[in-house]
């Protein structure tokens, strides 16, 4: 954990070195998962089995899970958890059923017909990460939005460590109406789903989050198939007064750092007590964790606490850091909140802990890290729709628009582009 304070002379370049901690989060393992790719598009099954022995320590005789299997393990889940899981499902759903974009179409002065339609994918691959913790949140924030989205084709992949699954996870399944599931992990599961194999058809888009593999591997596949953003490691930053419990914040700090090692926790406090007593309190709260080994790690060597002079100067270093999840724990959080350009989500307010939005505030928790938050946003409905636009002119439109357009291509040196609208203005 770094200590930073803006008024110290060596502050710029301490910050620098925080954020391009991020980058390095993922850019690490690109060379392993390259290799996985390029193994897994040419030896297809061969290889994701290869793959889930060595990393999964499981060897299993089909990937494919079948509809007996997934039964059998989802009546294993305990009722409250399945309550729960209907509870967030049926929140994450209406938040989500209100994203659904209208069409366009109108008729324009010159009488063409012009508009603008949304479709929805065909088939997509959904991630479920399983590697540490188990997450059937996330097949529910994967799943809710292709649904509602009309994807017909959901693929899940999901890595079964040890040939073992957390029973939650094919409830969550069961409860966002998703069949078609495979028990592989990281980079293989990317590939899988990108290239295809012997068991698995292809799919058009890979969505959702996982870790330092799972994010690389999605972007090496870009453009193979879509993607939704990198939703790497976890990432938390916390803006808070002096006002707050420093034990609560500490409990957040630490919410994110137990995902993963390479997660980040920061602290943004304009109180340099406030910012020691937090410090104390991780401390106090670590050894209560049965993830503290990972939360350990994540803190010590990602974490960071910055003080600054007042809480308006953690806005620009903030957009700069782009991070995952945002907490404004102050009085007035919508004063700050209306100055953030980039972030996924915010959590407003002393009584919104982040975990809220992890399991069922409604918003989506697959969201953009590694500061993808500078140009992506979290997974929603619109990441399962594809736009296509029209044009219609009859005669009249186009002899009214028409000429325009032979001007245009004869600047640009193309005749036939310039013939296929004249020819039409003659007849
Ligand atoms: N950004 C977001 O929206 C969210 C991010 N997350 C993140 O998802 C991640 C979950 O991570 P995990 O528990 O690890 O599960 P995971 O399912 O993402 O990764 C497990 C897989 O990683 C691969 N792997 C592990 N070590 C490897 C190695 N040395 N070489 C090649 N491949 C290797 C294996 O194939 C294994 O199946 C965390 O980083 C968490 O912070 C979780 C939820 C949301
Ligand atoms: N906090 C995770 C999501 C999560 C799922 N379960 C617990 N947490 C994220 O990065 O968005
Ligand atoms: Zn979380």
């Amino acid at each position: 954990m770094q200590l930073l304070k803006t008024t110290d002379t060596d502050f710029s370049t301490a910050f620098q070195a925080l954020v391009n901690n991020r980058r390095e989060a993922t850019v690490d393992v690109s060379g392993t998962v390259r290799g996985i790719l390029a193994d897994v598009k040419v030896r297809g099954d061969a290889a994701v089995k290869e793959y889930t022995t060595r990393f999964d320590h499981f060897s299993p005789e089909s990937l494919h899970l079948s509809a007996d299997f997934i039964a059998a393990q989802a009546a294993k889940c305990p009722a409250d958890v399945k309550a729960a899981l209907e509870l967030a499902a049926e929140r994450i759903g209406s938040f989500h059923q209100k994203q659904l974009p209208q069409d366009i179409g109108y008729t324009d002065a010159t009488g063409v017909k012009l508009g603008l339609n949304w479709v929805s994918l065909s088939q997509v691959g959904i991630y479920v990460p399983g590697g540490r913790a188990s997450y059937p949140s996330s097949v529910l924030m994967n799943a809710l939005p292709a649904k509602i989205a009309g994807v017909e084709r959901i693929v899940m992949t999901v890595p079964m460590p040890h040939g073992e699954i957390n029973p939650a996870v094919l409830a969550a399944a069961q409860v966002a109406g998703v069949t078609e599931i495979y028990s592989i992990g990281g980079a293989q599961a990317v590939a899988a789903l990108a290239y295809g194999t012997e068991t698995l058809n292809p799919v058009d888009k890979v969505v959702g989050p996982g870790n330092a593999y799972v994010a690389e591997a999605k972007r090496q596949v870009f453009g193979t198939v879509g993607i939704d953003s990198i939703a790497g490691p976890s990432e938390i930053l916390v803006v808070a007064d002096d006002q707050n419990n420093p034990e609560w914040i500490a409990w957040d700090l630490l919410s994110q750092a137990e995902h993963d090692p390479s997660a980040q926790s920061i602290l943004i406090t304009d109180s340099e007590v406030f910012a020691q007593q937090v410090i104390t309190a991780v401390e106090l709260v670590l050894p209560k964790l049965s993830t503290q080994a990972v939360a350990s790690a994540s803190w010590q060597n990602h974490g960071a606490v910055i003080v600054v002079s007042d809480l308006a100067e953690s806005i620009p270093l903030l957009n700069q850091l782009a991070p995952e999840h945002v907490e404004l724990c102050v009085d007035n959080p919508q004063l700050l909140a209306s100055q953030i350009k980039c972030a996924g989500s915010l959590f407003l307010g002393r009584y919104t802990p982040e975990a809220i939005g992890d399991y069922l505030g409604g918003p989506n928790h697959v969201l953009p890290t590694s500061r993808s938050a500078r140009f992506a946003s979290g997974l929603s409905v619109y990441d399962f729709l594809k736009r296509i636009t029209y044009l219609e002119c009859n005669q009249a439109a186009l002899q009214e628009i028409g000429k325009a357009a032979v001007t245009l291509a004869e600047a640009e040196g193309l005749p036939a582009h310039a013939g296929s609208v004249a020819v039409r203005l003659q007849s």
